[in-house]
């Protein structure tokens, strides 16, 4: 699925309306029918429930018109308050003139905004996407008293005062909401950490916006959802063998941390890899053999980290850096690494924080390598970013300098590619918060390079959403504060058959 900016989702619903031969008004229509149906599966039965909507002058206060006039036929209590402006939309307009005549509408004076009742469903209809620039005055201190009020907010479309695809001044007033309900497709600054407090929780409605302007309008973001990913995985074959789907290496652990290399051997094994070798300094040489029988083991000359490059030409493709530490001979390990490697590349935690102390090597990274950096070790790797938007254009600005795929980890972890695309993975939950599953990714990931039968982006895209979706079956059963990174590995067989092309005609 696209991202959209504000201005293409203008032209989506020009598109639309220009398509179908329907009006703007009939169009909002949809989008408030859309918004109230989502709303009153979740709302208590009408006769308990009262609910506020605040509307301001454009159309996202046309679209809270509208759902207050369809929530007061489904019998909801419902008010309206409405924010002094000089001028309003057209299709303001004309859901002003359709609300019924019983149905409570006052102009909020900011000298007496009425009080908020907790206990009130408040239908936040105040800016959308046509905010063009910060809220102050009235507008900013409703905001500032809607917020005070700890009541209920729904947004419509965006939480009013933040803008869909720009960061705004720090401390602006934006509207702190439970829900945002966005209309077809989700907007970026869903997407964002720091807009997490005034989001909440998000969906998005279908309004049936034209699909052929979705399909062909350029985009630089996508949500990498089920829909854009089903199917990806290629099913196994019949004839296949281990060598089908290649055999990997992991340079993995030292003393202390050889549960790491347990960890990503583990999950590079259920990510379906035909042969797995582990390279660990010799303190994990029996650990490994004992908790993953399964894969060969390299022990290394020095006991505590890792000093050889083992000979690389078995290998289909090689991931290094759980609990490697930083030892400088480590370092000379990775740098050899780069130097010979012929095979794909999967790098993470203290391999990155090794090319982070040692720039120079980013220059030797080969083309294509992956990187799966939180933004801690991001920014080792760069500089530190003012704010998320600009964490983005780092990330996608050195993924198209090194020509790498550059993994952002995170909720919604974030993708840039050597051509500079954006996806969102959309998978996953708080639960993957716990030491370890970094290493579970390397190992997943490294199992997907290995399979040549996948391009670089399919890898890393399925690679992503399994090791999310893996920890979302996973809670089901661990729960959330239950789940470790050791329950990861044996749920993501099941997520990667999600993505399984499906063995039909
Ligand atoms: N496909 C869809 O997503 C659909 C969306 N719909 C809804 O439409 C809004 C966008 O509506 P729009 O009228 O473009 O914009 P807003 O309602 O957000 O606000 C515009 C008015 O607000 C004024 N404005 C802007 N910023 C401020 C500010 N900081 N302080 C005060 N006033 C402000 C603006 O005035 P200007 O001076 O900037 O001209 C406008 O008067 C979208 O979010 C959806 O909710 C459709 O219903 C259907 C499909
Ligand atoms: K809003």
């Amino acid at each position: 699925m696209k991202l959209l900016t504000a201005a293409q989702t203008r032209e989506a619903d020009a598109a639309t309306i220009r398509e179908e031969g329907i009006s703007s008004a009939e169009l909002m229509e949809r989008a408030a029918f859309a918004f109230v149906t989502w709303l009153q599966v979740r709302l208590s039965p009408a006769a308990d429930t009262q609910v506020l909507v605040l509307c301001g002058p454009g159309n996202n206060g046309g679209d809270g018109l509208a759902a207050a006039r369809l929530l007061h036929q489904q019998g909801y209590l419902v008010q309206v308050g409405l924010l002094p402006a000089d001028r309003h939309s057209a299709d303001w307009e004309v859901n002003r003139a359709r609300l019924p005549a019983e149905l409570p509408v006052a102009e909020w004076q900011p000298e007496h905004f009425p009080a908020i009742s907790p206990n009130t469903v408040v239908v936040d209809a105040l800016f959308g996407t046509g905010l063009s620039r910060p809220l102050e005055g009235t507008a900013a201190a409703l905001v500032q008293h809607l917020n005070a009020a700890q009541a209920r907010v729904v947004s419509i479309d965006v939480p009013s005062g933040l803008f869909a695809d720009a960061p705004q001044p720090v401390g602006s007033a934006v509207v702190k909401a439970r829900y945002t309900v966005g209309f077809e497709l989700p907007k970026l600054a869903l997407l964002l950490p720091q807009n997490a407090e005034f989001v909440g929780r998000w969906h998005v409605v279908p309004i049936g916006l034209s699909p052929r302007y979705l399909a062909d309008v350029p985009a630089s973001m996508y949500l990498a959802d089920a829909a854009l990913l089903a199917g990806r995985l290629p099913a196994r074959a019949t004839f296949a063998h281990k060598g089908t789907f290649g055999h990997a290496l992991l340079l993995a652990g030292s003393r202390g941390k050889v549960g790491a290399a347990v960890l990503a051997a583990q999950a590079c094994l259920r990510g379906g890899v035909g042969l797995l070798t582990v390279s660990v300094p010799a303190v994990g040489y029996a650990v490994l053999q004992s908790t993953v029988p399964e894969a060969m083991c390299l022990p290394d000359d020095c006991k505590t980290h890792l000093t050889n490059l083992p000979e690389l030409r078995p290998y289909a493709a090689v991931g290094m850096g759980p609990g490697i530490d930083q030892a400088d001979d480590t370092r000379a390990v990775l740098e050899e690494l780069l130097c010979t490697a012929k095979a794909p590349l999967v790098l993470d935690a203290d391999a990155l924080n090794l090319l982070g102390a040692n720039r120079s090597l980013l220059d030797l990274l080969p083309p294509s390598t992956i990187l799966t950096p939180h933004p801690k070790e991001f920014e080792r790797l760069t500089e530190p970013a003012q704010h998320d938007y600009h964490r983005l254009e780092l990330l996608r600005g050195f993924a198209r300098h090194y020509r790498c795929y550059v993994v952002l980890k995170g909720a919604y972890s974030c993708l840039a590619t050597p051509d500079g695309q954006l996806y969102f993975n959309t998978t996953g939950n708080p639960s993957m918060a716990t030491g370890g599953s970094g290493d579970v990714l390397t190992g997943l990931l490294t199992a997907l390079r290995a399979d040549k039968r996948l391009s670089a982006l399919d890898a890393v895209l399925i690679g992503l959403y399994a090791h999310g979706r893996a920890a979302d079956i996973a809670v089901a059963d661990t729960g959330q504060a239950g789940l470790v990174a050791g329950d990861l590995p044996r749920y993501i067989g099941q997520a990667l058959q999600e993505l399984t092309t499906p063995d039909s005609l």
